[in-house]
């Protein structure tokens, strides 16, 4: 494959202080540049000064002029390197150009985004070029449509669409397939001018398993077209699809070195790793965002003193960078963003926060008013995310990313540090690892994503775990959903943890899941069956005479509603056992309800036995039940499951938190099936994980 020009960015330290912005475009050239057929008329050039706009990146200086060559292109970039624009003015010079100028309807192109918040995102970028150009009298008008799920529904699309018509698509792909499918013979719109297909973040529009639905989407559009493959990240899996959609294709690699080589993260970010075991994890988070503390965390390691000793000198002390602005804070599932919704706000060191929680099972308005509201909050301000917040998203405030837990897909961690030191800033991202999670720094290396060591002193971080694991456990109290919230969260951290993609590092048997169920303020241990983990055997709840089936819901409504099931409940088991007694049933009792008396024919231990017995043949039945529907390829569900209620009442017997979980992740399984079949409304919603409770 062709390589039409390989830009490499100078070493990291030209870039750092507050020039950086200007140097790293300085080098990268003038709009004007360019000379014809690949020249950018008068107009474009106009709406890139007027939006501040006075310097090209590396990558729209090399792909611009190829796209106007009119050839295929496949991008790859650094996250926050200008991506964006490398599509954007092209397209808009290439419909310019046209000699016939697009009618109302006719579409002459199309880009695709892996989901809903990106897409908008895009379109945002495009539409002041298209409003400048409005003011020009003697140009083509061209017009612009937004096509996600979640934003109108696909009726309205359809009736606006065939309303107004458009020249440029900005889309999710299930949206688009489903416009495209009712668009019939080209009734509503046109695609025979189509003159370009841009396919932005390629690799995560096939990992979220869009293939089928963009070969769908190929296969309507004419072959006469320009297509573009953009992403930070180029996967195997892309070439797949660049062999299908692309002709020829060039590809543009722009690489960013430093002293070490290679790297796939901008220069300006600084990524470091922290020894943190999980239960240390969010007072470390927070002592980053409250003090910028990881100042004090120098490494030490080069001369030979251990974490404990790397203590800043009180004579020296180096200088301190200034607490985080604006962060984001990754973690690895929906359940783990709902509980800290609940809790963090009530942690004094974060009260001057505006704390703001996105993940992809949110309602689309939902996530749209989160994401404006973070970009316009005032500093400081902390987003709390699942990925579906980790790619494309331009917030140019962030300036650091911490990750309580690494990504379950490794090719995100670069994605998701790229969300600070955008387009020149400096940025700081920090990921958290246990010892016996070390290899993973080994890892991104290798994966040519430089991780830097910084230690301190892991005593520092006891007191305010302790401290959080008790704030967290008051407000529990206070609440039984902010209860049920951490035990769900709980089990989904234990589930996803189990469940990563780099099992020989990530171990859930490692894991000191009693200190973590403290330091969340558990107020009692999850049951977990099945899952490879430490004995919880030594965990204490913090209140030992807290009575959990007394712990009622602050929201009266729902409270009402528990009290009135657990009123029939018992009304139920009293009515059953008045009709045992009066039937005067001589029978074997059933190993659940037998009480031995002593000197019965039933000792404890035959009845604990026969208890046991039963259990075990449950499980197995389950099992088989299970495993037989999988096999059908059904969800494996199995009948008579606990509800919430019924578990937290202590009531349930041998039903648990883990069923729960089951069955949300086969409900989560079924509906993303059914998305994937119906291709409906939705889009490219990241929910997109093996289990119902990722992002
Ligand atoms: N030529 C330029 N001069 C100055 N700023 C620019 C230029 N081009 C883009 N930017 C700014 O840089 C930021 C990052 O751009 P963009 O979102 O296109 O990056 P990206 O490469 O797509 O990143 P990601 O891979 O994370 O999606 C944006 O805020 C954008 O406005």
């Amino acid at each position: 494959m062709k390589r039409p020009r390989e830009e490499s960015t100078s070493k990291k330290s030209v870039h750092h202080g507050p020039d950086a912005k200007r140097a790293r475009v300085a080098e990268s050239g003038e709009w004007t540049e360019f000379k014809d057929p690949c020249g950018l008329s008068q107009p474009v050039l106009e709406t890139l000064a007027l939006l501040g706009f006075t310097q090209m990146t590396p990558v729209q200086a090399a792909t611009i002029p190829l796209f106007l060559k009119r050839k295929d292109v496949i991008v790859e970039a650094v996250t926050g390197s200008g991506k964006t624009l490398a599509f954007v003015v092209p397209i808009l010079e290439m419909l310019l150009r046209r000699e016939q100028p697009l009618s109302r309807n006719e579409v002459g192109a199309i880009i695709i985004s892996p989901t809903r918040e990106l897409a908008s995102q895009t379109f945002t970028v495009l539409t002041p070029f298209l409003r400048h150009l409005e003011s020009h009298e003697n140009l083509p008008k061209l017009t612009s449509f937004l096509l996600t799920g979640g934003h109108r529904p696909v009726d309205q699309d359809l009736a606006l669409l065939r309303e107004e018509g458009t020249n440029i698509i900005v889309a999710t792909p299930g949206r688009l397939d489903d416009i495209l499918e009712r668009n019939g013979k080209n009734e509503i719109l046109k695609l025979g001018e189509l003159e370009v297909l841009v396919m932005d973040e390629a690799d995560r529009l096939l990992s979220l398993g869009f293939s089928s639905t963009l070969a769908k989407i190929l296969a309507r559009l004419p072959k006469q077209r320009r297509t573009g493959l953009f992403s930070a990240t180029v996967t195997d899996a892309l070439t797949e699809l660049s062999r299908t959609g692309l002709r020829n294709p060039a590809r543009v690699v722009v690489k960013v070195a430093d002293a070490q080589g290679e790297r796939k993260t901008p220069a300006e970010l600084d990524v470091m790793w922290v020894r943190a075991e999980h239960a240390d994890r969010m007072a470390a988070v927070v002592r980053w965002l409250s003090e910028g503390c990881i100042s004090e965390w120098e490494d030490q390691q080069q001369d030979g003193t251990t974490d404990e000793t790397s203590v800043t000198s009180p004579t020296s002390p180096p200088p301190p960078p200034p607490p985080p602005q604006k962060s984001i804070l990754y973690l690895s599932t929906c359940a783990h963003v709902d509980f800290l919704r609940h809790v963090l706000a009530k942690v004094p060191q974060l009260s001057s926060f505006s704390l703001h929680f996105l993940h992809g099972r949110m309602p689309h308005s939902g996530r749209t008013r989160t994401l404006s509201q973070f970009t316009l909050a005032p500093a400081p301000a902390l987003l709390v995310a699942t990925d579906v917040a980790a790619r494309g998203l331009d917030i140019p405030s962030v300036d650091a990313v911490a990750q309580l837990d690494p990504p379950m897909d490794p090719a995100q961690f670069a994605h998701r540090c790229g969300r600070a030191g955008r387009q020149g800033r400096q940025g700081r991202a920090a990921v958290f690892l246990a010892e016996a999670e070390d290899a993973y720094s080994e890892f991104l290396g290798v994966r040519k994503v430089p991780v830097r060591r910084v230690c301190f002193q892991p005593s520092s971080f006891a007191k305010l775990r302790d401290e959080l694991g008790g704030i967290f456990a008051r407000v529990a109290t206070t609440d039984r959903a902010v209860h049920e919230a951490g035990q769900r969260a709980f089990v989904a951290w234990c589930r996803a943890y189990s469940e990563h993609q780099l099992s020989y590092i990530f171990r859930l048997k490692d894991v000191e899941v009693v200190d973590m169920a403290k330091a969340w303020g558990l107020l009692k241990f999850p049951k977990m069956s099945g899952l490879p983990m430490k004995s919880s055997g030594s965990f204490q709840p913090p209140f030992s005479n807290l009575r959990l089936s007394s712990l009622a819901y602050g929201d009266p409504v729902r409270e009402k509603a528990r009290q009135k099931k657990l009123e029939e409940r018992t009304k139920a088991s009293v009515a059953s056992a008045s009709a045992v007694s009066s039937s005067g049933c001589t029978g074997k009792p059933s190993a659940k309800n037998a009480h031995p008396k002593p000197g019965g024919a039933w000792s404890l231990q035959k009845e604990r036995k026969e208890r046991r017995k039963e259990r075990r043949e449950k499980k197995g039945r389950k099992r088989e039940a299970i495993a037989k529907a999988r096999a059908n390829g059904g969800d494996g569900k199995t009948k008579g499951r606990a509800t919430s209620e019924s578990k937290d009442d202590g009531s349930s017997g041998d039903e648990n938190e883990w069923e729960e979980l089951q069955r949300e992740e086969r409900e989560a399984k079924k509906a993303k099936r059914a998305k994937k079949e119906k291709l409906v409304t939705e889009d490219g919603d990241d929910s997109d994980s093996s289990i119902g409770e990722l992002s």
